[in-house]
């Protein structure tokens, strides 16, 4: 199993965290969420320190820093993450992450394009645009974090355009990735169909 990798892309809130850890779990591979690492480096840009040395200096517990699932954090994630420099500066921790023993799943942007173009496994994960912000809206209401609902709306469009447009790594699906749209799928629907999937790559 070693080097067998997962590569889960997809638009903000479209499904892929949820599906990554369910897989991650099914199969016991490591789960790489590769969002968190510019959440990470959007906390400290937000405190003032300089993207790319943010980048540089990244560490285990940055990943686990308080207000990484906030809008704005989100918001400004996406606006380093639209910096070439800050990307090159991430690409060596996620590839190493992707050919550990054991198997690994990452999920991204630009998982299946740029980061492991070989991954065994390649998935788009997609959903209409006013599902997800309904899914994050309810998520973010659950939490206690007062918004509403076309606040959200305009946060993922926003994103999704941003991520999408830029010139480097954009969003899109590889050619080889299966597109799973989960407008109209429950998550353990989802879940099931990506597991069925990946058992079927296994077999070859
Ligand atoms: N098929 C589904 N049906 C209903 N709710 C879902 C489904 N998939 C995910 N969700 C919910 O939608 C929200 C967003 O899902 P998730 O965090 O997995 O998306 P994501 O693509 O990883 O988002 P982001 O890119 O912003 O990190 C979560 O609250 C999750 O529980
Ligand atoms: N491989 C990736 C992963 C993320 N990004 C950028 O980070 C933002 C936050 O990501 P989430 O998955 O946590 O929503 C996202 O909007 C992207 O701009 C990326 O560029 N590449």
């Amino acid at each position: 199993m070693d080097g067998f990798t997962v590569a889960i892309d997809g638009p903000a809130a479209s499904g892929k965290g949820t599906i990554s850890r369910a897989v991650a779990a099914h199969f016991g591979f490591a789960h790489l969420d590769t969002g968190l690492l510019y959440r990470a480096v959007a906390v400290k840009s937000l405190e003032g320190v300089g993207p790319l040395q943010a980048a540089l200096a990244l560490i285990a517990s940055d990943l686990h820093a308080e207000g990484l699932r906030m809008p704005a954090v989100a918001q400004e994630a996406s606006r380093v993450a639209a910096m070439p420099d800050v990307r090159a500066a991430l690409v060596d921790f996620q590839r190493s992450f992707a050919l550990r023993a054991g198997g690994a799943v990452l999920d991204g942007r630009d998982i299946g394009t740029v980061i492991c173009p070989a991954a065994q496994v390649k998935l788009f994960v997609t959903a209409s645009a006013e599902v997800r912000a309904q899914r994050r809206f309810a998520e973010l209401s659950g939490t206690g974090h007062a918004t509403n609902f076309e606040e959200v709306l305009a946060d993922v469009q926003a994103r999704d355009a941003r991520d999408m447009g830029r010139a480097d790594a954009p969003l899109r699906p590889a050619e080889d990735a299966v597109e799973v749209d989960t407008t109209e799928m429950a998550i353990d629907d989802a879940v099931a169909a990506v597991v069925a999937l990946i058992e079927s790559k296994r077999r070859g």
